[in-house]
């Protein structure tokens, strides 16, 4: 297993963070969830944790931040570990869109009603609907203890503004929902499902936790203090693959010739990414590239990679 060169990403870190909140203003806060445009555009953290133990943070750190669509990866392997492989690819699909992550475009095309992918919103929505639990109370306190425990800790705090603010913007989630409900892919009623969705992405994380839950799927599902297994090996193989055909959505396969790591990002600016068997990465910068993903996170993850030759292709 490569050692990261610690001393050459200490010494070129502030640097290379510099350059990426340079070209923050190019991009966008997202503001069609209200409570998200609060966030400082040109803020930027980062955390890099390896399997050792070893951690680097720089910027931002500190600062707590809504998981978005990040929450996807995790709701996706708690249903497989909930109810198996098979029934949860009945209900959504394994292939990218091509679109941006809240398209409606192709719900009704090739397979009527069954969202391409479960990191698209329509298929996050039906993921939610699969989670198992017998109030919705009981499946968000599940997730959040999911996450807690994958992030090092007890479960994760939701941040009630955010949820607030998404379930009163989220028109366009809500009319997904409908169409699923109406195409008999969603297993719980609209507003039940969309607590659940809504509460999972209002989920707050600091960039150390996002890097240790992406740590923990860098060792493929192994606690990286304990060694206890945590999720599945396969499930972990399932969710690495999707986060490099779809994780950054329409931006994906760009994303995978620039930097060449499986990563999730979210509309708050995060980015989970991994380095395979060697380290995780959590960072966030709200300002948005036209894709949905942080524009100064992407810049640093490709300079760090082409400097250190992260990609895995
Ligand atoms: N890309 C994202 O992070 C989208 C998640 C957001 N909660 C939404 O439903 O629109």
């Amino acid at each position: 297993m490569n050692e990261l060169n610690w001393s050459a990403i200490k010494s070129g870190l502030p640097g290379w963070m510099e350059d990426a909140r340079g070209i923050a203003p190019l991009g966008k806060v997202a503001s069609y969830i209200p409570e998200l445009s609060k966030a400082d555009p040109q803020s930027l953290g980062f955390h890099l944790l390896s399997s050792d133990g070893t951690a680097l943070s720089a910027g931002d750190c500190g600062r707590r931040f809504t998981m978005q669509s990040i929450s996807k990866v995790f709701t996706l392997m708690l249903a497989l570990m909930d109810i198996g492989e098979e029934r949860v690819f009945s209900k959504v699909g394994m292939e990218p869109t091509g679109d941006s992550f809240n398209s409606m475009l192709k719900l009704e095309l090739v397979q009527p009603g069954i969202p391409f992918n479960p990191l698209i919103n329509a298929g996050a929505i039906v993921v939610s609907s699969l989670i198992a639990g017998s109030s919705n109370e009981e499946k968000s306190d599940r997730i959040a203890a999911f996450l807690g425990r994958l992030a090092g800790g007890g479960p994760l705090e939701l941040d009630e503004p955010t949820y607030r603010s998404e379930s009163q913007s989220g028109h366009l989630n809500r009319s997904m929902a409908y169409f699923l409900t109406d195409n008999g892919v969603l297993e719980s009623g609209v507003e039940d499902v969309l607590e659940v969705y809504f509460k999972h992405c209002s989920l707050l994380v600091d960039c150390g936790q996002l890097a240790r839950m992406a740590l923990v799927l860098s060792l493929d599902g192994l606690d990286p203090d304990s060694g206890d297994r945590l999720i599945p090996r396969r499930y972990v193989q399932i969710a690495k693959t999707f986060m490099v055909t779809c994780g950054m959505y329409n931006g994906s396969g760009e994303f995978a010739i620039d930097v060449g790591l499986p990563a999730k990002s979210g509309v708050s600016g995060g980015i989970l990414a991994l380095l395979p068997g060697r380290a995780g990465i959590g960072l966030v910068g709200p300002s948005l590239n036209r894709h949905g993903n942080s524009i100064a996170g992407v810049h640093l993850l490709e300079t760090l990679s082409k400097e250190f030759d992260w990609s895995l292709f």
